[in-house]
C-alpha cells in the first residue's frame, strides 16, 4: 500500500491553499511524510520560479517552508496522542509565524528537499525547524510557528 501524504487527510473543506492543498490545480500540491524523527517532501521548481536566472524566487521557498512546516505540525499533534490522522477530533494548523533565511542560492534546475524537525510541542502551539536543499547543500533555513486553527477560519458547512 502507498503510503499517504499528510495533506492527503486534509479533508476536502480545507484542501484548497495555495501551498498544500491538493484540490488547488493552480497550487504546488505538496506531499509530506514522516522519515524517523524528521518529515520531508520533494518539489521541483518550474522554470517560471525563477528569481534572477537559474535560480528560484524566495517566496517559493518560504511557501514550501510555510505548508511543509503546517503540514508537519499537524502530523506531530496525532503523533503526539497516538493516533492517526484520519481520527476525529481533527487537529488543523496555521501559520502564526513565518521566518526564513536564505543562506545561499537556490538553483533551479532539480528537485528541492524540504526536511522538519519538531522544536516544540505544546497547547496549540508547534514550533517546526525546517531546511531546504538543493543537491544535498542547505539553501535556506526556516522556523514556523504554527497554531491551532481558529473557529474563525473554519470553513462553514
Ligand atoms: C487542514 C488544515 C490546514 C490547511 C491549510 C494549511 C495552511 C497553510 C499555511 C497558511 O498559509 S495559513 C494562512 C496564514 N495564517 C493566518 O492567516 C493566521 C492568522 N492568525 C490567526 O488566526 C491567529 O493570530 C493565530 C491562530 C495564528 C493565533 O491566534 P490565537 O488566538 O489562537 O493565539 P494565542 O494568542 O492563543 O497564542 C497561542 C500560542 O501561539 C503563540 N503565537 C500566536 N501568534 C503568534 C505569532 N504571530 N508569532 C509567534 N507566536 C505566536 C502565542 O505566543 C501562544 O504561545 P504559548 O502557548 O506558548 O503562550
Amino acid at each position: 500500500m502507498t503510503e499517504r501524504a499528510f495533506q492527503d487527510y486534509y479533508p476536502d473543506d480545507v484542501s484548497h491553499c495555495y501551498g498544500c492543498g491538493r484540490l488547488n490545480e493552480k497550487g504546488h500540491q505538496i506531499k509530506s511524510y514522516w522519515d524517523g524523527e524528521e518529515t520531508v517532501t520533494h518539489y521541483t521548481p518550474e522554470p517560471y520560479h525563477t528569481a534572477i536566472p537559474g535560480y528560484v524566487y524566495g517566496g517559493l521557498i518560504a511557501s514550501l517552508i510555510d505548508c511543509h512546516s503546517t503540514g508537519t505540525a499537524a502530523a506531530a499533534a496525532y503523533r503526539a496522542e497516538g493516533r492517526g490522522m484520519d481520527t476525529e477530533p481533527a487537529l488543523r494548523f496555521v501559520t502564526a509565524s513565518l521566518h526564513v533565511d536564505f543562506l545561499a542560492p537556490t538553483p533551479i534546475d532539480g528537485p528541492l528537499e524540504i526536511r522538519g524537525k519538531i522544536k516544540e510541542i505544546k497547547g496549540k502551539k508547534v514550533i517546526i525547524e525546517s531546511t531546504l536543499s538543493a543537491g544535498g547543500k542547505v539553501c535556506a533555513r526556516g522556523e514556523v510557528v504554527a497554531v491551532k486553527m481558529p473557529d474563525a477560519m473554519k470553513p462553514k458547512a
